[in-house]
């Protein structure tokens, strides 16, 4: 092919045809909106993962049809780049674009632009590998995906009904394949053996735990779940919940992992099946994204997020690097959003080397491949640990000069084979916690008492035009709209512990709003309080709601619908 196919791509087109007053974008979890709006999205980016295919050499991109943590009824879609990462920034645009052309004409054209802009060699093959969660929406919207590959004449691998990040793990097991950088097997078996494998090494001679609790929020995590046991065998008693992929109006819906970190409680499914002391896990709609938490001895609902993960593994693996002896040229830091609570912030400061970037896996991925061993975390549950080429290497060739020592370097060689390196994975991380838990001989209770959350709360506000929020400083100040943020300034000033900041959204048409704070002052004259909220949290909550209600006035909402919630 030296030209575009534009009788083939015409002809297909005018079957997926843009539904007219719809504006799409390509945000930090790829276009995600209501599944039934999809169609036409997803046939383009079915020729635009076949393109970004070609202007890689023909290398294999991901292709992953997901709304993730989002209602059942959104859908959505993911391009994954050769190294199972994020798709590069600038293809964002050009996805967008595509997204947005208003008639098959218009798509045509912008195709042929994008051919040329960015030198596309169109004989060179096109390689997609595509997967899909469990949503109702998803076969149809699979079938506009499979057009767009035939538009295009794509060679297509059909990953089937999977989750997240092992789409991302077979995008870089496929470019690996054969080289001396293999990523293992190329198939879901290749995934599942390679994380047992090493999770069975990593705890030999470990006391086997207690049973844990998994809520797979009723969807893909469910299959991923029931075949990791298969693969665990005895070594590690897994209890699945919240399994029902195909009852409708189920997926996410009280429960999973983002329930679990909004609403800081149980899933209520599980009240019944857990005791004191129980630990437990939360997944997310498709399994990137890792919540635990357990009964503490009075019943009481402990929650262990992103934050408390990435303390509990940053720590870990800094103690082995220092076991292994190689502590003066293995460096680990940590990368975490503004979201991180401000107690961990502390506490890892305190012992690492500590960076803050904008919301966002891409974010926090890139910044985490500039130390030696990157653990960055969401503190929604999101992350992974990455270990440079070179750290490997130094892993791989170091001689080690006693037992302990030896013991230490394996243990480290095993993590890098069980941690998914590719995306944040909820079962690696479940299982990597699981390692740490088990050689640290923590209960819930010692992993939660590595620091004391500060209170908080996270509130969304609806604008007119979210657009109109600029944020500077990792997203923790705002430049834009001018005077506001003296204003959050100001009021954070009125309590001890106080933090608070705005940003606008990347997913949702909404401005969101973050607050910590312990006590308000005495000298705070501020509105009554008339929001019934636990003691404990009763001023994060306070500080939240009176930003959001600076935020609604100043992006001019209607007085007569402001929340009442919204303090002044
Ligand atoms: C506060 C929060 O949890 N924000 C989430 C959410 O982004 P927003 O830009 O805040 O909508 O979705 C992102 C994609 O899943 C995730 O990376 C991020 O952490
Ligand atoms: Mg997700």
């Amino acid at each position: 092919m030296s030209q575009l196919p534009l009788n083939a791509i015409k002809h297909y087109s005018d079957a997926h045809s843009k539904p007219p007053d719809l504006h799409f974008q390509y945000g930090t979890a790829g276009f995600r909106t209501l599944g039934n709006t999809l169609d036409s999205v997803i046939f383009r980016v079915g020729i635009l993962a076949g393109l970004r295919s070609k202007r890689l050499d023909g290398k294999t991109i991901g292709v992953m049809v997901t709304a993730s943590h989002n209602p059942e009824q959104d859908n959505g879609v993911k391009l994954v780049d050769p190294r199972g990462e994020m798709l590069e920034a600038s293809w964002e645009a050009h996805a967008t674009l595509l997204a947005n052309a208003s008639s098959t004409d218009a798509f045509l054209e912008a195709l042929t632009a994008l051919v040329k802009s960015t030198k596309i060699d169109l004989s060179k093959p096109a390689r997609v590998v595509y997967a899909r969660d469990t949503r109702p929406s998803g076969p149809a919207l699979i079938s506009a995906l499979e057009d767009g590959f035939k538009a295009l004449g794509v060679e297509a691998r059909d990953a089937g009904i999977t989750t997240t990040p092992i789409l991302h793990y077979l995008v870089k097991a496929i470019n690996t394949k054969g080289t001396n950088e293999s990523y293992g097997e190329d198939s879901e078996d290749g995934y599942f053996t390679k994380l047992s494998t090493s999770f069975k090494k990593l705890v030999a001679g470990k006391a086997r735990p207690d049973p844990l609790i998994i809520d797979c929020a009723n969807g893909v995590g469910a299959h991923a779940g029931a075949k990791l046991i298969e693969y665990l065998g005895d070594s590690f008693p897994l209890v699945l919940e919240n399994t029902t992929t195909s009852t409708p109006g189920t997926l996410n819906e009280s429960c999973g992992a983002d329930f679990v970190k909004t609403m800081q409680r149980l899933p209520p499914t599980l009240a019944n099946l857990m005791k004191p002391g129980q630990r437990a896990c939360s997944l997310d709609g498709d399994a990137d994204r890792l919540m635990y938490y357990y009964l503490d001895e009075r019943g009481q609902f402990r929650m262990l997020d992103g934050d408390k993960i990435a303390a509990l593994v940053a720590a870990f693996i800094v103690e082995l690097v220092k076991l292994a002896g190689l502590d003066s040229e293995i460096k680990v830091g940590v990368v975490q959003t503004a979201y991180a609570n401000g107690a961990s912030t502390k506490y890892l400061a305190e012992r690492l080397p500590v960076k803050c970037v904008p919301t966002g896996v891409k974010h926090l991925h890139h910044a985490a491949e500039h130390y030696d061993v990157g653990v960055y975390f969401e503190a929604n549950g999101h992350g992974t640990v990455l270990f440079s080429k070179s750290t490997q290497d130094k892993l791989k060739s170091h001689e080690p000069s006693t037992p302990a020592q030896s013991t230490a370097l394996n243990h480290l060689i095993n993590l890098t084979q069980l941690i998914n390196q590719t995306v944040g994975d909820a079962l690696s991380d479940m299982l990597l916690v699981e390692v740490v838990l088990a050689h640290k001989s923590y209960s819930g209770v010692e992993w939660n008492s590595l620091y004391a959350d500060l209170p908080n709360r996270l509130v969304k506000v609806v604008v007119g035009d979210r657009n109109g929020f600029k944020t500077e400083d990792a997203e923790r100040r705002l430049v834009s709209p001018p005077g506001l943020q003296t204003k959050i300034d100001d009021l954070v000033r009125r309590y001890e512990g106080g933090r608070s900041f705005v940003r606008p959204s990347g997913t949702e048409d909404v401005v969101r709003v973050y607050a910590e704070a312990v006590v308000k002052s005495q000298a705070d004259g501020g509105s009554p309080y008339f929001i019934e909220v636990t003691e404990t949290y009763k001023f994060a909550v306070e500080l939240a709601f009176r930003v959001a209600g600076l935020v609604y006035d100043e992006a001019g909402g209607d007085p007569s619908r402001r929340p009442k919630e919204f303090l002044p």
